[in-house]
């Protein structure tokens, strides 16, 4: 069992706040993806439930324990930092080794425990280097490995991959989320990395200023985003956003188009008129003339991206992005209408920010 309640988290730095109220439920053996931008506080929240920082509110409670105040080494987690932190006079069998020695734990359990990890994460050979003798990739998996062999049923990551150049990344993105499969601890993931997010995660937490904004499955996340600050932030391109207006017909008012979203299924009757209309560049079709529900356009220009290309579009003052076959990438015209599928729209308040 490792499952993590944390309840109204507040930590502030000075006058700074950066974590405004944090609550979240993580069930035993998830893996939970903390994504954001820079400085929304990511890191923040992972040093206060490693117990590195001491949060100003709320509790942590690991297995229905309150661990709130409690030193790291008595909370039973593991981490891996970004910048590894391997001891450098070190073998990496020491490095392995290193805590369970100082823990007392007898030399022959050490010994089964090295040679489990170093195979589990294929290390052997590289057992008798010094850190120094190692590429960016081999010293992430040593991290990885110091932090496993503490058998910790929860382990932290702190951005543990941005170091790495983009193939080994996304090898080693693969490997991490096969070694969860493998191991099914609970694992908590910082990241500002949305395709390590997209694709690792089995629920994602995607911060905004101190704030969760939307705790849900990747693909929610992504179909169905909480906010426009989701919106924007998941998915890339970021998903257009048209402003206007709702009618009270059953239409969203663009300029001097009405597109009928009678489709759209609004969580309550909207309140607000103002509103963001989103939509995601493989929902926008490229239409001939006129045709209904659609926006003139006018194309500004074509990104070929191999196995389909992005049009880049001008419509009343906004930029558009609509995924193309190459095939119609290379046939557009300059004077075009673009088509919203409304179904997989989402409409926003454009005074909340938050989705109707
Ligand atoms: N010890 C500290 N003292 C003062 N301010 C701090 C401290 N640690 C972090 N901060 C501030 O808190 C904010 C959040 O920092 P945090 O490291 O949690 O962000 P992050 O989302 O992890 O960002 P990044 O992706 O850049 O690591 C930042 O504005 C940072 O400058």
């Amino acid at each position: 069992m490792s499952s993590i309640s944390l309840r109204q988290i507040k930590k502030s730095f000075a006058s700074l706040t950066i974590l405004q109220s944090v609550d979240m439920e993580i069930e035993t053996g998830e893996f939970i993806v903390i994504l954001g931008p820079s400085g929304c506080g990511k890191s923040t929240l992972l040093n206060v439930i490693a117990g590195l920082d001491d949060c100003d509110a709320g509790k942590i409670v690991i297995d229905g324990k309150d661990v709130s105040g409690l030193e790291p080494s008595q909370r039973g987690l593991a981490m891996v930092f970004q910048s590894y932190a391997l001891f450098p006079a070190m073998t990496v069998r020491r490095n392995l080794s290193f805590g369970m020695e100082i823990a007392g734990t007898p030399k022959q359990t050490i010994a089964e425990k090295v040679a489990w990890v170093a195979k589990l994460l294929q290390i052997e050979a590289l057992l008798d280097r010094k850190p120094s003798q190692l590429s960016g990739g081999q010293r992430q998996r040593v991290a990885i490995g110091r932090a496993l062999v503490r058998s910790s049923s929860i382990c932290l990551f702190d951005e543990p991959l941005s170091n790495l150049d983009a193939k080994l990344r996304a090898e080693t993105r693969v490997e991490l989320k096969q070694l969860h499969e493998t191991l099914r601890s609970t694992m908590i993931y910082v990241t500002h990395d949305q395709i390590e997010a997209m694709t690792m995660a089995d629920r994602v937490a995607v911060m905004h200023k101190g704030k969760v904004e939307q705790f849900a499955h990747p693909q929610l996340v992504y179909e169905k985003p909480a906010s426009l600050f989701v919106a924007g932030f998941v998915g890339s391109p970021a998903m257009n956003f048209l402003e206007g207006r709702l009618d009270g017909n059953g239409n969203f008012v663009t300029g001097q188009i009405a597109i009928d979203v009678s489709l759209y299924e609004f969580s309550e009757p909207p309140q607000d008129s103002e509103v963001v209309l989103g939509v995601r560049c493989e929902d926008i079709a490229v239409v001939e003339g006129t045709a209904p529900n659609s926006v003139p356009a006018n194309l500004a220009f074509t990104e070929l991206l191999g196995a389909d290309a992005l049009g880049w579009f001008d419509s009343f003052g906004q930029r558009l992005s609509a995924r193309l076959s190459i095939q119609t990438a290379r046939t557009v015209g300059k004077n075009v209408a673009l088509s919203f599928n409304i179904s997989k729209a989402s409409i926003f308040s454009k005074e909340s920010g938050l989705r109707l």
